[in-house]
């Protein structure tokens, strides 16, 4: 492989885009782990380039590019719409994706350095899976750059045949939902092999047996609904699994994530084969649909003299509060309550899907100025 572009070999990727990888899983399959473990990887000179997603961790333990939590303050926004930390962590995501437009820019600009860019995303999985926000994100990248779906797995936790059924069963819906190349990292290696995985994967009576001597198939009363269930959905997932790519890792020795490096690839080429000319024709569609609102927007308020309803805006932070105190904090300033700095220049920022995004927000809180009356 020449050192001089981030091609990968045989595709056909634009060279200075980096190849994406979504990270998904469980909470607790290890994700952040993996993530750390890629970033120590030096390919073609460079490390991937690495973004963390995940607004409520503590501490992130690789060298973050982009950090979700420099620009959205997860405490703050828990505080100022009384939320728990899930919906702190969707709101908080929900934030920074209208900004993601700008993330994508700067993930495209690394590409001319960094082959690889690993996108590490919050420990709830449906956070980011189930979410307007997950979405945004996903088709911004995927119709940006080459983006592969990482879906991290749990190798200890899912030895019992249910269990790892259930894993399956997520996964699929994933890729279902994504429509992107996919692959499934069996983590944890170093504790369990993951060649029970693959065998159940390969060969669906293994899978059956696994089940029966589990006890999962079967109570006093004969075959359960649940057991029924598992072998139907076995057979169901067969073509699932006969596409799918997969390896087994660790993240703590590092061992696989060769062969995952070279899956990644495949995938990069499966990409633009399979995936590209779609996501494209999607982003044009979109952008198009964008432009005629907003030309239809600018005619509508052309001609309606408006006033802004004041009331249902300020209602929007409680008192004592300001939007401001959720978005773009500097690091050095963790809290509302510190004292108040230098006031800054606000920077301008007229990117047209700001523009847009402002619109919208103006048509929801806008109305004729007849009712001030
Ligand atoms: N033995 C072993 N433990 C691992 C491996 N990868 C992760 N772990 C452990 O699994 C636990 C969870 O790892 P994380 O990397 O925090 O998992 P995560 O999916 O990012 O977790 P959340 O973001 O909190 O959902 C930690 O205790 C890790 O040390 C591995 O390859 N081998």
């Amino acid at each position: 492989m020449s050192s001089d572009t981030n091609k990968p070999e045989g595709s056909n990727a634009e060279p200075n885009k980096p190849i994406c990888l979504i990270i998904l899983g469980m909470a607790g399959a290890g994700k952040t782990s993996f993530t750390r473990r890629l970033s120590s990887k030096v390919i073609n000179g460079s490390r991937p380039y690495l973004v963390n997603l995940d607004p409520a961790c503590r501490e992130v333990p690789y060298p973050a590019n982009i950090d979700i939590r420099d620009t959205v303050d997860y405490k703050e926004v828990m505080k100022q719409y009384g939320l728990g930390p899930n919906g702190g962590i969707v709101t908080a995501l929900n934030l920074f994706s209208t900004k993601f437009g700008q993330v994508v820019d700067l993930i495209e600009k690394a590409g001319k350095k960094h082959k690889y860019c690993v996108i590490d995303t919050p420990g709830q999985i449906e956070v980011f899976t189930w979410s307007a926000s997950g979405t945004i994100v996903t088709e911004t990248l995927a119709s940006s750059c080459p983006t592969v779906v990482v879906y991290v797995m749990d190798t200890v936790r899912s030895v019992s045949p249910v269990t790892f059924m259930s894993n399956m069963l997520y996964a699929c819906s994933i890729l279902y939902k994504t429509r992107l190349p996919f692959i499934v990292v069996m983590n944890k290696i170093d504790v369990v092999n993951n060649s029970y995985a693959v065998e159940w994967m390969r060969d669906f009576e293994a899978f059956q047996e696994a089940l029966n001597a589990d006890g999962g198939g079967e109570t006093e009363g004969g075959n359960t609904y649940i057991g029924n269930l598992t072998q139907s959905m076995a057979l169901a997932l067969d073509s699932f699994y006969s596409d799918l790519k997969c390896c087994g890792v660790s993240a703590h020795t590092g061992e696989g994530i060769d062969e995952f490096f070279k899956l990644v690839d495949e995938s990069a080429e499966e990409y633009e084969r399979e995936y590209k000319a779609d996501w494209l024709k999607m982003r044009a569609e979109k952008l198009a649909e964008e432009k005629r609102k907003k030309e239809d927007e600018l005619k509508k308020t052309d001609s309606v003299e408006t006033v802004i309803d004041k009331k249902s805006l300020i209602d929007e932070v409680p008192i004592g509060r300001e939007l401001s105190d959720m978005y773009l904090k500097h690091p050095g300033n963790e809290s509302s309550s510190d004292d108040e700095g230098t006031e800054n220049e606000p920077e301008i920022d007229d990117k047209p899907e700001d523009v847009a995004m402002f619109q919208e927000f103006l048509k929801k809180h806008i109305k004729p100025n007849d009712t001030q009356k």
